[in-house]
């Protein structure tokens, strides 16, 4: 079992890393509550939802269960889940656990900052991208316009990753959770962006795994300790966002994954980053290890001022002017303002380069 300590505004929380950790959560909650109400997606319900309550007190435990997917991040099924606590019985001394995905984390952290303005609630990831998205407490839920513009910053209570549970993971959702390890090796360590680059995701081993998720959850937990709101080095994180965000929108939500926008993302990062700085960042090198492990980066059907003006409702956003966290080289990332014909410019050369590839 690992731990690692996040210091927030609000609180001091334990992120602890470990094999069936589930099955004792009440081990792991530092105090009692009143009721808890356990939030989860149907796919996850069907794998893990009966095995936490069996750690858990069975007369006070509640369950809402909302669909699987990035369209649950929404402000209809954030109301919906305010009812379910209303009707529940929730009070102050309550304890939201959000189990499941990014999606899930997001939107049930968004509820418990809101419910009452704000109880208690635990992150029990069960996907690799949610390595990321429990830590650091950005909650939120999408808004047709944008994605994750309706939220908050409010820190977990802690952290229960039980990794055995990733081992029913899709190739599809292991793809998308290593584009984020991916992004934390690319702003901070040229040697650990060697080694993922040079990990096959189909032939991952369970101490691969490991050690890139301890690296990852290391990586975020120390930016978010720096800069818990974004006013400085935390812009870091968003790597390959302003375009992953704008493409998650455009195409619908859910159409590709956040892991998925975020790869194409990263490539177009380190294109910029070449041609703005003059660099020799490894485009290539990044553009085969997506290729080998199938990421989808078909971008011929574009509307490029479509996918520029999503970008301009990115939240680093300043008085109209879209910028973008770019690479001086791996592991020094800078944030840069880009005009709009600019990155109309790179987004161009950008598709010709990938077409003639
Ligand atoms: N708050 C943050 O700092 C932060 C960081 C990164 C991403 N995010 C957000 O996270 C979301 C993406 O998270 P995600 O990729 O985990 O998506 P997700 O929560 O939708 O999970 C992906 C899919 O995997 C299924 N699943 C979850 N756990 C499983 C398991 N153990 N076995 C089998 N199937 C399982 C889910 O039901 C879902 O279908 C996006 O909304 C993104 O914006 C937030
Ligand atoms: O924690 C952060 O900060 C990040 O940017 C992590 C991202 O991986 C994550 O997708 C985050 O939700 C993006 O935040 P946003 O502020 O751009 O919505
Ligand atoms: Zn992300």
């Amino acid at each position: 079992m690992e731990k690692v300590q996040v210091q927030s505004s609000t609180n001091n929380y334990q992120i602890i890393i470990g094999n069936g950790l589930m099955k004792d959560i009440s081990h792991y909650l530092t105090k009692e509550y009143s009721s808890i109400l356990i939030i989860t997606d149907d796919k996850v319900a069907d794998l893990y939802l009966q095995k936490i309550k069996l750690g858990l007190p069975k007369d006070r435990v509640f369950e809402a269960i909302v669909p699987a997917g990035e369209q649950s991040k929404s402000i209809d099924i954030f109301y919906r889940l305010h009812t379910d606590a209303i009707k529940f019985g929730l009070d102050r001394h309550s304890l939201i656990i959000a189990l499941g995905g990014g999606v899930v984390g997001d939107l049930a952290g968004f509820v418990a900052s809101t419910f009452m303005r704000g109880i208690d609630f635990v992150q029990v990831p069960t996907t690799i991208l949610a390595h990321d998205s429990s830590v650091g407490g950005k909650v939120a839920i999408n808004h047709e316009l944008g994605k994750n513009m309706i939220g908050n910053f409010f820190a977990p209570v802690s952290v229960i990753y039980d990794v055995e549970t990733l081992s029913s993971l899709s190739k599809k959702e292991v793809r998308s959770g290593y584009a984020e390890i991916m992004k934390e090796s690319m702003i901070s360590d040229d040697r650990m962006f060697n080694e993922i680059r040079d990990t096959r995701l189909d032939r991952i081993t369970n101490h691969q795994l490991q050690k890139h998720l301890s690296y990852g959850i290391e990586v975020k937990a120390a930016i978010v300790q720096e800069d818990e709101k974004e006013s400085g080095v935390r812009k870091y994180l968003n790597l390959g966002h302003t375009l992953g965000h704008a493409l998650e929108a455009e195409m619908g939500y859910g159409k590709l994954t956040h892991g998925e926008a975020v790869a194409i993302g990263l490539l177009f990062s380190l294109h910029v980053s070449n041609e703005i700085y003059g660099a020799n960042l490894p485009f290539q090198s990044l553009f085969t290890w997506l290729k080998e492990n199938d990421y989808p980066i078909d971008i011929t059907n574009w509307d490029y001022d479509a996918v520029i003006n999503r970008m301009k409702s990115d939240k680093k956003t300043t008085n109209k002017q879209i910028q973008m966290v770019l690479l001086k080289e791996i592991g020094k990332p800078t944030v840069e303002k880009i005009n709009d014909d600019a990155l109309k410019t790179y987004l161009q050369s950008f598709k010709g380069k990938l077409v003639s590839k």
